[in-house]
C-alpha cells in the first residue's frame, strides 16, 4: 500500500535526514516508526503526504508514484494526526471533526452525521462533546477528536506523528487501547511515529527501528524483542526486553494447567473425594452450561457425608482472560485480583488455568523460539540480557 524505494532526504544545509530508505507497508497494516530524537521518523512520514519532498527515490501509494499526484488531492486520501492536535479553537468539536468532509464538498447534514458517528467511535458522546470548543476538553479528549477528524473522510491511509505524546501515561495507555480497538474495526494502513518503545511494541503489527537516518530492523515486535538484528537495536529496545515481550506473547492452550473441575450441582462429598484423589487443594467450578463460575476449596476439616452441593462453598472467580490475550494482561490480572492463577476461556468454554509458573514457561518458550528461528550473528540472547 505504501512503498518506499531508495528514498533519501537531504536538507539544504547538508543534513541527511533519511538515507536510502526502502520498505513496504501492507494494506491494513499498522507500522510503528520508533527511534531516538532526530533519526528521521517525522521526515519519513511527511514525505508520504508531500509536506516534505524527497531528494531522491520514489514513494508509491497503492502502486502510484505520489510525486505525480497533486498534493492537495493526495492529502485527501491520507488522514494526519499530530501531537499538537491543531484543532480550530473557534469551531466546535463537531465542526472540527467535519472539516475534511466539508472540504470534500459533502452536504452539511451528511458531514455532520459522519462527524457524530466518528466521535462516537472514538468514545466521545457527540451529544455531549459535539457542541464544546477545544479548550473545554481534556488533553486526552482533544487527541481523540484529532483521530476522529483524521478518519472522518474515511481515508485508506493514516499518518500519526506522536499522537499520544502529550498526555500522561495513564491516559496514553487508554488511548492506545481504544485506538487498537478502533483499528481492528477500520483497518487503515497506518504509519505511526513514536519515540516510546513500549508504544511501538504494543501498537505495531510491525515496527521499524531507526538509527540515524536508516532503518536498523523492520519486523514484528516479537522478533525485534526476541532477536534484535544489531547491537544497536538490542541496546535501543533495552535490557528489559524480556519484560516487554510479555506484551506481545499470547497465552496459548499449551501454557495452561488442568486443575480438577467440578460442577455447581455436584454433591459436596463427591467433589471432596475428587480433590482428595487428585491431591488437589482446590478445583475450578463450572455451571450447568460448562461456563466458568469460580472455584472451591474443601475446608481442612472436610465435609459431612451428606453435606450439600458444591454451590454452597463455591466462590466467584472474576480473574479470567480469553486465550490469545497477551501475557502482560495475564500478569496484571493476577496482580489486580491478587490471584495465584487465572482462568483462560475460549469464548465461554473453560480451557484451563494459567499460573505464574505457566506464565514464566510461556515467556521462556517465546524467547527461545525466536532465538532458534532467527540466528543473528554477533547478538545472542545471553550477550544482550547480560548487557
Ligand atoms: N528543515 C530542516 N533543515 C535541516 N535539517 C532538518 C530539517 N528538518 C529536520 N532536519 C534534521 O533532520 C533530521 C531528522 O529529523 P526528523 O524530524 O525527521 O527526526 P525525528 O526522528 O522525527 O525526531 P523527533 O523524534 O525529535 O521528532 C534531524 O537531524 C533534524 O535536525
Amino acid at each position: 500500500m505504501i512503498r518506499f524505494e531508495h528514498v533519501t532526504k537531504r536538507y539544504p544545509d547538508g543534513t541527511t535526514a533519511v538515507d536510502d530508505l526502502s520498505f513496504e507497508v501492507a494494506e491494513g497494516e499498522l507500522v510503528t516508526l520508533v527511534g531516538p530524537s532526530g533519526c528521521g521518523k517525522t521526515t519519513t512520514m511527511k514525505m508520504v503526504n508531500r509536506l516534505i519532498e524527497p531528494t531522491s527515490g520514489q514513494i508509491l501509494l497503492g502502486g502510484e508514484d505520489i510525486a505525480a499526484v497533486d498534493p492537495v488531492r493526495l492529502r485527501r486520501r491520507i488522514g494526519y494526526v499530530i501531537q499538537q492536535v491543531g484543532l480550530f479553537p473557534h469551531k466546535t468539536v463537531l465542526e472540527n471533526t467535519a472539516t475534511v468532509p466539508h472540504l470534500l464538498g459533502w452536504d452539511r447534514k451528511r458531514a455532520r452525521d459522519r462527524a457524530a458517528e466518528l466521535l462516537d467511535l472514538v468514545g466521545l458522546d457527540p451529544s455531549v462533546y459535539g457542541r464544546r470548543y477545544p479548550d473545554q476538553l481534556s488533553g486526552g479528549q482533544r487527541q481523540r477528536v484529532g483521530v476522529a477528524r483524521a478518519l472522518a473522510a474515511d481515508p485508506p491511509v493514516l499518518l500519526m506523528d506522536e499522537p499520544f505524546g502529550a498526555v500522561d501515561p495513564v491516559v496514553r495507555e487508554h488511548l492506545q487501547t481504544e485506538f487498537l480497538r478502533l483499528q481492528s474495526q477500520v483497518r487503515k494502513t497506518v504509519l505511526f511515529v513514536t519515540h516510546d518503545i513500549e508504544e511501538a511494541v504494543r501498537l505495531g503489527d510491525r515496527m521499524a527501528v531507526y538509527g540515524a537516518g536508516r532503518i536498523e530492523q523492520f519486523d514484528t515486535p516479537a522478533t525485534v524483542l526476541g532477536a534484535p538484528a544489531t547491537p544497536y537495536v538490542a541496546d535501543f529496545v533495552g535490557a528489559d526486553r524480556g519484560l516487554k515481550r510479555l506484551s506481545v506473547t499470547p497465552i496459548e492452550p499449551a501454557d495452561l494447567e488442568q486443575p480438577p473441575v467440578v460442577h455447581l450441582d455436584d454433591p459436596l462429598p463427591e467433589a471432596a473425594a475428587r480433590l482428595a484423589a487428585e491431591e488437589a487443594r482446590w478445583a475450578v467450578v463450572l455451571d450447568d452450561g460448562d461456563r466458568l463460575h469460580g472455584w472451591i476449596a474443601i475446608p481442612e476439616d472436610g465435609v459431612a457425608r451428606d453435606g450439600g452441593s458444591v454451590r454452597d462453598l463455591a466462590r466467584r472467580m472474576d480473574a479470567w482472560l480469553p486465550v490469545g490475550a497477551p501475557l502482560k494482561q495475564a500478569f496484571s490480572t493476577m496482580l489486580q485480583h491478587d490471584a495465584g492463577w487465572i482462568a483462560v476461556l475460549d469464548g465461554e468454554r473453560f480451557l484451563g488455568v494459567l499460573t505464574p509458573a505457566g506464565l514464566h514457561e510461556a515467556l521462556r518458550r517465546s524467547i527461545s523460539a525466536d532465538s532458534n528461528a532467527v540466528p543473528r550473528e554477533g547478538v545472542t540472547l545471553d550477550s544482550v540480557s547480560g548487557a
